[in-house]
């Protein structure tokens, strides 16, 4: 054990955010079939390749006019058109219209030539003479009436979606609108998740004295789909820095990034904490002026990112939200790769204080028309509380300067993503 093990110098969030930010950049670029590409962020601008729409198109079911024809038309006074085509729905209309004349068009098809306007069918009267179809009009109509121009909604070279936007439902209908049938996306940084501790059980055994079920593999790898990452479970090994190293070797090889839970305090067993002061290691804080998550630690192996995250399960999930997170958007060019902060209203007041910046979970809540956030548990907000975590959606920021916060009082959060996969 080295004396290096106690003595950290603790650097800021803020810092500590830039020392990982600096050695970030955006990863390889894939193309998903549109169909896989919920949740992804585009890698390449997109520019129409033609104007939308494509074609004039029409409003309403009905019929294409010349509007000068209806010029004369009055309630009193009935101008008559001869019906001389029929345009359902992906057709294109074969003749031109001339002044008498209309065509049946339906809602969604192209609009022939020579005509300004369509018509509804519910503003016309119909009859058939001598096997011709003709309709009446008792109003004039404007030029331009239910019809929708080329490139009324997009002009061709125009861009569609900025590179790093994530793909949701509107992404889609545009990218299915412009034919891109595979879409270049970054690829999901692939992140290795092991626990650490000889006191972790299996999900599926038994509980027996002294030990614990290892929860926070669990919770890491949720995190990991929510901010876009593939996870790649590790497991959980036993307190011994060799096999640590061993374990370590494996994950940073066959991924983009590690990210470890446990044993990063100055414990007999906090066995990561030794790991990362090792020569081959280039440290990039193993201190951090927060509560929870004061010994969240992170490191450069092999050119690749280390995280190794406190065990207590309140402090791991800080850890992960302020750093890891930020690290895997930032690895699919988001442009926005931190958690949004929020002005808000304390609905309880805060009394617990101490030198560091405390993350308090919290859950927001909207009365008349105003934002509140509440801490997720009355009783206790403990590094090592697990329960709390699933009602959260935020973390309340408590600077270390302030002497308690009352109710009523503002207060920052970080706003937590909602759960559903990005
Ligand atoms: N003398 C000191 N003791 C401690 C300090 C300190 O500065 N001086 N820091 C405290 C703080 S703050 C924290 S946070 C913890 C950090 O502990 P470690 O990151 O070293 O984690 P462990 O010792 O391995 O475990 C802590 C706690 O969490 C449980 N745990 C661990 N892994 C998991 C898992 N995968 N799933 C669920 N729960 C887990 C573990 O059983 C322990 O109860 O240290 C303080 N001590
Ligand atoms: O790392 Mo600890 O979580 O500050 O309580
Ligand atoms: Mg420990």
């Amino acid at each position: 054990m080295t004396t290096a093990k106690f003595h950290r110098t603790a650097v800021q969030v803020s810092e500590a955010q830039s020392r990982i930010a600096a050695q970030v950049s955006a990863g390889r670029i894939e193309h998903v079939p549109l169909a896989d590409s919920h949740g992804r962020t585009l890698a390449v601008s997109i520019e129409a390749p033609h104007a939308y729409p494509f074609f004039r198109r029409s409003g309403m079911d009905g019929f294409a006019i010349q509007s000068a024809d209806t010029a004369a038309a009055t309630s009193d006074h009935q101008v008559w058109f001869r019906v001389i085509d029929e345009i359902p729905c992906g057709y294109t209309p074969e003749h031109t219209i001339t002044p008498g004349t209309a065509a049946r068009i339906m809602t969604g098809a192209q609009v022939p030539d020579g005509t300004d306007a369509v018509v509804m069918m519910e503003m016309t009267e119909s009859k058939q003479e001598q096997g011709e179809h003709w309709i009446a009009l008792k109003r004039q109509i404007q030029t331009g009436a239910n019809i929708t121009p080329i490139g009324l909604e997009v002009q061709v070279g125009q861009q569609l979606i900025e590179a790093g936007t994530v793909i949701g439902a509107g992404e889609q209908s545009v990218l299915a609108t412009f034919g891109v049938a595979e879409v270049p996306v970054f690829e999901r940084p692939k992140v290795a998740i092991f626990a650490t501790g000889t006191e972790l059980l299996e999900v599926h055994e038994p509980l027996q004295p002294g030990r614990i079920r290892n929860s926070n593999s669990y919770m890491l790898r949720s995190l990991v789909v929510e901010a876009g990452g593939e996870p790649v479970m590790y497991g959980a090994i036993a307190d011994d820095v060799n096999t640590a190293r061993a374990k370590l070797e494996e994950a940073i090889r066959d991924n983009d990034i590690v990210v470890t839970t446990g044993g990063v305090s100055v414990g007999d067993y906090d066995i990561m904490g030794e790991l990362v002061l090792e020569e081959q290691m280039q440290l990039l804080f193993n201190k951090v002026t927060m509560r929870p998550g004061s010994v969240t630690t992170a490191a450069i192996y092999k050119d690749k990112l280390l995280f190794a995250l406190s065990g207590n399960p309140g402090a791991c999930f800080v850890g992960f939200n302020l750093f890891v997170r930020p690290t895997l958007r930032a690895m699919q060019a988001d442009a926005h790769p931190y958690l949004e902060e929020w002005n808000v209203i304390l609905e309880d007041g805060y009394a617990k204080v101490n030198n560091f910046t405390r993350f308090v979970r919290g859950r927001t809540i909207i009365r008349d028309g105003r934002v509140f956030a509440a801490p997720a548990a009355s009783r206790v907000d403990e590094s090592s509380v697990m329960i709390t975590i699933k009602d959260s959606d935020c973390l309340i920021v408590i600077p270390p300067e302030k002497k308690g916060i009352a109710a009523g009082e503002q207060v920052k959060i970080l706003k937590l993503p909602t759960g559903q996969a990005r």
